[in-house]
């Protein structure tokens, strides 16, 4: 588990955990902070996490090839989405307002999406993450910097016509609740409003990586594993 309880030995100087803390710079915002490694609480994680963000309009192809990077790279993907949907399905306590908002096609209130995938990259092993449909808005992109304390080392965008993107996601035939005409209408607004100026954001940051989504699957992951491939010969 990426955040594992641990004794840290008492007998650790604070000058060795004021040095160690120092060092340790993305990783303690995700865990409780500095603090509770001082404590002996929280074992700091080995690795620097390497984040992408996965970007595009509804059924532009991120999640289809969210599945190849994992293959080819070893990513642990996690769809907001789909974190979303799970929280509809056990009933939790924004379940509700969960469901309406994407039947809606309008974005969750930011403090709990970024909840959910906090608790996920804690969770997990992995220190490659793919963060599939996140940020969707300028305020989820702040709100993950300021809550999770990092920025994501890649920006794939995905970038489809809106009449390709409609015509899959009318064929996903997955039981999706916002996978109707009207909903579709309306995500596509949101999208153009509110997401694109995140992509637009990473792009003057020189993060963004554009992909043309059309073609078949294998033919747009290979526009996307040499941008993997060469993060893995830098190290
Ligand atoms: N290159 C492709 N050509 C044709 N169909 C595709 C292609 N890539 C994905 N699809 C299909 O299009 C549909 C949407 O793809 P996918 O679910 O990956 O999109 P998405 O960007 O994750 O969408 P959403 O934002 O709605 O979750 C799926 O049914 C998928 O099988
Ligand atoms: O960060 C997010 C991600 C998703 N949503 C809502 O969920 C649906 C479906 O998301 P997909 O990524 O297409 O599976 C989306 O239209 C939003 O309503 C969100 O609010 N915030
Ligand atoms: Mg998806």
């Amino acid at each position: 588990m990426w955040r594992r309880v641990a004794s840290l030995s008492s007998s650790i100087s604070s000058s060795f955990l004021a040095q160690t803390a120092s060092r340790l710079n993305t990783w303690e915002s995700l865990t409780t902070g500095i603090a509770q490694q001082a404590k002996g609480v929280i074992a700091p994680k080995e690795k620097t996490p390497f984040i992408t963000f996965v970007l595009g309009g509804p059924g532009s192809g991120k999640g289809t090839q969210c599945i190849k990077i994992v293959e080819t790279f070893g990513f642990a993907h996690l769809s907001a989405g789909d974190l979303l949907r799970r929280e509809i399905a056990s009933k939790s306590a924004d379940g509700a307002m969960i469901l309406n908002t994407i039947k809606e096609g309008k974005i969750v209130p930011s403090q709990v999406t970024v909840k959910l995938i906090q608790k996920e990259m804690e969770l997990s092993d992995n220190h490659k993450f793919l963060i599939d449909g996140f940020p969707r808005t300028e305020e989820n992109r702040v709100s993950f910097e300021q809550i999770i304390g990092v920025e994501p080392n890649v920006v794939l965008f995905f970038d489809c016509p809106e009449e390709e993107m409609v015509k899959r996601v009318l064929n996903r035939n997955e039981g999706r609740v916002d996978d109707n005409l009207e909903t579709i209408k309306k995500r596509l607004t949101v999208f153009q409003a509110l997401s694109l100026p995140v992509i637009n954001y990473y792009s003057e940051k020189g993060k963004l990586y554009t992909i043309k989504a059309i073609g078949t699957e294998d033919e747009i992951f290979e526009q996307v594993r040499p941008i993997f491939a060469a993060f893995e010969t830098v190290g």
